[in-house]
């Protein structure tokens, strides 16, 4: 990897002091095409969103800042805004996520620690076609001389363990959601569980993060302070004034057979209880963006996207802006949709507190990135996975919305199906 002028990195933690600080020099300049953007990044401080080739990775750490609690979003935002007002920027690029960019990632709880929002020392950019790098510090820098690093370790030795909760206890969670759906305490809760992988060495992220780049292009793959993964579920891309939002819930599994899943894409099309947890998730996110949007598109009728392991109801919602929000406020005025937590929101976010007895950490929280103009994608944590401890142990995340019709057994198969991009990923 070339070598950079090494910047001073500074972290700032709650509360968020504006005079703390201090001002970032900033350069993007448009560079040929780099080629696959992942295989730029080093092993250690990478950072990655990338969809269908285009995207942003980047590496180092010119800025950061660490946050926990339920002011979580308001602090970022408000430290987002005083960087981005203080630094000194020039921007040869202009689009979505050249210039001043940071790469985050939130708690789903406002208890868990870990959300973090990063500035990289070097970033580099590709989208339809305009390729870019951008640079970072407390001082002017050269932009680095790109080249591919050396192939990624595989992971070896990987072996899988249910986590705390075994899957058997599981199922009586999504029957005792059942009891307090049926009882009428609550629509929909979105019960998850993880599995546990250890791998002989301490995991190098970039090998998982090629292998979900490439089996699932039409996902958003990211990784953002050792939680990766490849989600399918945009909670909210702003730009330029267009806010968008890719809505998933109501899950069917793939055979692998193109006549059969087709037959099925048509029975989860027609399925009440999918149709229903669709219909909960879309609300959230409508009922959410509304106050933010002179104007928005709901479709009445989700369509069914198709991704290797499972087929999903999907809504595409947009909408046009009518305030200053940035992508960031959005997400957090979204966290947690029903595609998560449930509906409503307040009783669902407790029941799952009271049973689910797992930490998801910054699993199903938002994760993305926002710019300096405000403009940003933050996807929701899914398919994902936390490495932990000394990087040989890594937490695998999957849940399902539980309704009334919930089958405790079928759920428990849909979650199996969803833990596929990453187990296969850490599968050599
Ligand atoms: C909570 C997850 O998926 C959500 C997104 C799509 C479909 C879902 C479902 O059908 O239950 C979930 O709401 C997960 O993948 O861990």
């Amino acid at each position: 990897m070339p070598t950079i002028p090494r910047v001073r990195s500074w972290t700032v933690s709650n509360p968020v002091l504006a005079d703390a600080i201090e001002p970032l020099v900033v350069r993007s300049a448009p560079i040929a095409d780099p080629g696959e953007l992942l295989s730029l990044l080093p092993e250690d401080d990478a950072f990655a969103w990338v969809h269908a080739g285009d995207g942003l990775v980047g590496w180092g750490r010119a800025a950061e800042l660490r946050l926990s609690g339920s002011d979580r979003f308001t602090d970022a935002a408000q430290w987002w805004r005083e960087l981005a007002s203080h630094a000194v920027v020039r921007d040869d690029v202009d689009v979505p996520g050249s210039g001043l960019v940071a790469f985050g990632s939130f708690a789903f709880t406002d208890e868990a620690p870990g959300s973090v929002l990063v500035v990289p020392e070097v970033v580099v950019g590709r989208r339809d076609g305009v390729a870019w790098v951008t640079v970072a510090g407390t001082g002017i820098a050269a932009p680095p001389e790109l080249a591919r690093a050396g192939s990624p370790r595989e992971p070896s030795g990987t072996a899988f363990a249910d986590g705390p909760v075994d899957s058997l206890t599981w199922q009586g969670l999504v029957a005792e959601a059942v009891r307090r759906i049926s009882a009428g305490d609550l629509d929909k809760v979105v019960l998850a569980r993880d599995l546990i992988a250890t791998v002989d060495e301490p995991l190098d992220v970039r090998s998982p993060l090629s292998r979900l780049a490439a089996q699932y292009p039409s996902c958003w793959t990211f990784h953002v302070d050792g939680f990766f993964g490849s989600t399918p579920e945009m909670l909210v891309r702003l730009e330029r004034g267009l806010v968008t939002s890719r809505v998933l819930a109501g899950t069917i599994r793939r055979t692998g057979d193109d006549a059969q899943d087709n037959a099925l894409a048509g029975s989860l099309a027609r399925s009440s209880k999918d149709l229903e947890e669709h219909e909960y998730a879309v609300r959230s996110v409508a009922d959410a963006l509304a106050p933010h949007c002179t104007s928005m598109n709901v479709p009445e009728t989700p369509f069914v996207l198709h991704l290797p392991n499972v087929m999903h109801l999907a809504t595409d919602v947009t909408g046009v802006m009518k305030n200053g929000a940035s992508a960031l406020t959005l997400a957090a005025s979204l966290h947690p949709s029903a595609a998560v937590g449930g509906t409503p929101k307040d009783a669902a976010v407790r029941l799952i507190k009271e049973i689910e007895l797992l930490d998801r950490g910054r699993y199903a929280g938002p994760v993305g990135w926002i710019d300096a103009r405000g403009d940003g994608e933050w996807g929701i944590g899914l398919r994902s996975a936390q490495v932990e401890g000394d990087g040989r142990t890594v937490r695998l995340f999957a849940g399902c919305g539980i309704v009334a019709d919930s089958v405790p057994a079928d759920e428990l198969a849909e979650s199996n199906a969803k833990l596929i991009p990453v187990r296969d990923a850490l599968t050599p």
